[in-house]
């Protein structure tokens, strides 16, 4: 199969999608991989160490998307990329349908199967081509809380940790999945007082067990959100129903019971946000005030820290796109129960059902 890796071309995007490992994994199985000149330089990967490894450097975007049978990104293809999508072709990547219609509708008529990176579920349950992207962000919100709590970048001016005679600040975290888990970490060792709220308690019990004293885990109902919302100095979006658009959980009118110049870093934009005044952001422009309350909504947070990212990334995306090479996708999602989770849509039908229910369209298996 001839496997394709253009550059990213979100804003801020230092990802890449393979490695040079990987690159020698496909090519010894007898695949051919086109990565697009510079695509790992974000994440110090020059073109010479991908040709040592087996692959042919291509110039440009368009000839990878055209000569690959599999493309294999980080993030959605942009609209810029759309008329290169062709039919018949594997695109195997982040996709977050459920939070952009007019992407759903461009794959729908371009005939490609989407295989997305967030909808792969193992038998535990587990995202596991989420969770590492999912733990960066984590840990990333708390740092990005921290300094957007700052005056000079329009918070609140407080120090997460407090000092001795000052109390520290009160972090709330909405959803105790991995962001959840991890963002809870990371305030609590820098000090912080943190709320952590889920409405599933088995997690509240193993969370309850392994988070240190300053983690408090608290049912997750309106009541209980509210009264957090009173007092947080930073709330962390970390909510997910998978393929799902996020649910809402705070209202507009909520961010006037909030202290003023709060910084709500919702996360979970990149399925549509948990916040009803959250809107997709940039690392470029990553915050906006609304009644008072910072914003931070970047869609592609693990993006800035791409020699981290990349490596995280592909750790647990290999494997699937060595089945998908060596298989193709019927025979591989036939025998990876999570792996055909992944499909999303599929030659022109939609095959996730969350996403269906989404837009309304109609669902069907694929295959
Ligand atoms: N903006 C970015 O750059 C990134 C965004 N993400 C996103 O972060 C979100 C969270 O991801 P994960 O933590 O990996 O998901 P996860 O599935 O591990 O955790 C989600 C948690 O939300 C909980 N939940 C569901 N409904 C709830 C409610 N009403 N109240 C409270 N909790 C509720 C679930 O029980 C679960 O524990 C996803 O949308 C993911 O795509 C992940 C990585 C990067
Ligand atoms: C999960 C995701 O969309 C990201 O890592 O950018």
């Amino acid at each position: 199969m001839i496997v394709g890796v253009p550059s990213e071309i979100k804003s801020d995007e230092y990802r890449v999608a393979m490695i040079p490992v990987g690159v020698e994994e496909l090519t010894r199985a007898g695949h051919k991989v086109l990565v697009q000149a510079g695509a790992g330089t974000g994440s110090g990967i020059s073109d010479e160490r991908y040709a040592e490894s087996g692959a042919e450097i291509v110039p440009d975007a368009a000839t990878i998307w055209k000569r690959s049978e599999m493309i294999i990104k980080v993030k959605e293809p942009l609209s810029d990329e759309w008329p290169s999508m062709q039919a018949g072709q594997v695109v195997f990547t982040y996709f977050h349908f459920a939070a952009d219609e007019k992407l759903t509708r461009a794959v729908l008529e371009s005939g490609i199967t989407a295989i997305a990176y967030e909808t792969i579920k193992d038998v535990r349950g587990n995202l596991p081509l989420l969770t590492p992207m999912s733990e960066v962000a984590g840990r990333m919100s708390i740092q990005e809380g921290a300094k957007y709590l700052e005056r000079p970048f329009q918070g609140r001016g407080i120090l997460l940790s407090g000092i001795p005679g000052v109390p520290p600040a009160e972090v709330v975290v909405l959803g105790g999945g991995i962001v959840g888990a991890n963002a809870a970490k990371m305030a609590a060792g820098l000090g912080a007082n943190v709320t952590l709220l889920d409405i599933n308690l088995d997690r509240l019990r193993y969370l309850d067990d392994v988070m240190p004293k300053n983690v408090t885990t608290v049912f997750s109902d309106r009541h209980n959100i509210l009264k957090a919302l009173a007092q947080a100095d930073l709330v962390i979006g970390a909510v997910l129903i998978p393929g799902a658009r996020t649910p809402m959980l705070v209202r507009r009118e909520d961010l006037k019971k909030m202290p003023h110049r709060a910084v709500i870093i919702d996360v979970a934009i990149d399925q549509g946000g948990c916040i009803e005044t959250s809107r997709p952001t940039t690392h470029a422009h990553p915050t906006y005030i609304v009644d008072d309350i910072v914003h931070y909504c970047v869609t592609n947070m693990p993006g800035a820290v791409g020699r981290t990212s990349t490596y995280g990334l592909t750790n647990v995306t290999l494997p699937y796109a060595l089945q998908l090479a060596n298989k193709g996708v019927e025979k591989a999602s036939r025998d990876n129960i999570a792996l055909a989770q992944g499909i999303n849509i599929h030659q022109g039908r939609v095959t996730n059902q969350a996403v269906a229910e989404t837009f309304k369209l109609g669902y069907s298996s694929a295959f």
